[in-house]
């Protein structure tokens, strides 16, 4: 396993994106300050976006936004998989781009076709037989389950080099009229972040980390919730995406996702005991209460996407690749078991059952 990411360039402190909602919102909510506290709350001191705050000041249509997404996802896409397949704390050497069988491109805030892996390939020497498999639509979840399908892909193929490649840029969908509450506090959450992984079968000739462990993935479950379309979604317009999340997401987590968690790792003969290790997409603060409080565990296994959340926000699908990277640079003792989870529309979850091996 690998990762490699490309930090967008403009890194906004969370003081100045509060100004910014302020001067937008003050005349839509009379109670302004108080809504305003959301963004001291949420435990986010930075976030890092495709265009500078005075690309936001102006109103732009559906094609100048989507256009936007286009140019700078390839751009940033490119340093991402460059870092991903050169990345010397993982791979002794390099992989060429040549090697890699399929890339799974993941993104919910964007829309291109040809999609956003083909111009990358127009870019880097990948194989012209490299299989493109784009997903498009899962939101936040959308980082867990690339990595649950490059799982299942190097099963079939043993031998296959895949990689996971996570690019949203959920700002350049900002709706500057949208006086909706879900969008004030979708303002002081979300961010822009892209990621790659690289996920090889146990038969790929690839050549040794030089770490100890790193985790291999063994198990996927997926998880739609029956009738719950409107938890969390896009609201398609004539200008653009507009956010839907629901404010119960939190109380969901907590009725809904502690049994199939249990369920899934009872499949496989384990408990939430056995679980050391949480490689779970920090959703928001409320989120990740809920999946402690839901599981009953130690608030410590928390920790790394707690990090992400405060230097990073909500990136969408990107954001768990942010967390897996931190967990892969620990010493995890060989042997121990983790859950790599997030959530997104459908309602739905993905969970991969991770054992840290030599
Ligand atoms: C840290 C937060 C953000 C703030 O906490 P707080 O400061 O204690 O404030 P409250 O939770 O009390 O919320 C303040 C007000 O906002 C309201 N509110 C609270 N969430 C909501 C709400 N989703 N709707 C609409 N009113 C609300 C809430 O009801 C309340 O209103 P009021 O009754 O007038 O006091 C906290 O609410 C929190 O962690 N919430 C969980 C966030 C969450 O659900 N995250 C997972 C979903 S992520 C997602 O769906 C992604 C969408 C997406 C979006 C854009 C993109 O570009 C890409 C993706």
């Amino acid at each position: 396993m690998s990762t490699g990411f490309c930090i967008p360039p403009y890194e906004l402190k969370q003081s100045d994106t509060a100004q910014f909602a302020k001067d937008l919102f003050a005349e839509s909510f009379r109670d302004i300050n108080r809504l305003l506290t959301v963004f001291e709350n949420g435990q986010i001191e930075t976030r890092h976006f495709a265009k500078g705050m005075d690309w936001f000041q102006e109103d732009h249509t559906f094609e100048e936004k989507n256009n936007a997404f286009i140019e700078s996802a390839i751009e940033l896409g490119i340093k991402a998989v460059e870092n991903c397949l050169t990345n010397s704390a993982y791979l002794s050497d390099n992989i060429p781009y040549e090697e890699i069988d399929t890339i799974f491109y993941i993104s919910t805030s964007g829309l291109a076709t040809p999609s956003i892996e083909a111009r990358i390939m127009n870019e880097l020497p990948f194989s012209p037989h490299t299989k493109r498999i784009p997903i498009w639509g899962l939101g936040c979840a959308g980082g867990a389950s690339g990595v649950s399908r490059a799982h299942e892909y190097c099963l079939a193929f043993p031998k296959a080099k895949v990689l996971v490649l996570s690019i949203e840029l959920c700002s350049l969908t900002f709706q500057r009229n949208d006086r909706s509450k879900s969008n004030l506090i979708g303002t002081s959450l979300f961010a822009d972040g892209v990621a790659a992984a690289l996920i090889a079968g146990d038969e790929a000739d690839i050549s040794a980390s030089q770490l100890d462990t790193l985790p291999s993935t063994l198990h996927t479950q997926s998880t739609l919730m029956p009738d719950s379309k409107d938890v969390m979604g896009w609201d398609i317009r004539n200008n653009g995406l507009y956010v839907i999340f629901s404010k119960d997401i939190p109380t969901i987590i907590d009725s809904w996702l502690g049994n199939q968690v249990q369920t899934f790792l009872a499949s496989h003969g384990l408990t939430t005991q056995d679980l050391r290790h949480f490689v779970v997409h920090p959703g928001g603060k409320k989120v990740l209460e809920a999946y402690l409080s839901t599981l009953s565990l130690e608030s410590s296994m928390i920790d790394h996407s707690l990090h992400v959340l405060k230097h990073h926000g909500n990136m969408s699908s990107a954001t768990v690749l942010y967390v897996l990277d931190r967990f892969m640079k620990e010493k995890i003792p060989s042997g121990e078991y983790g859950v790599l989870t997030a959530l997104g529309p459908g309602f739905s979850s993905e969970l991969v059952l991770l054992q840290w091996r030599e």
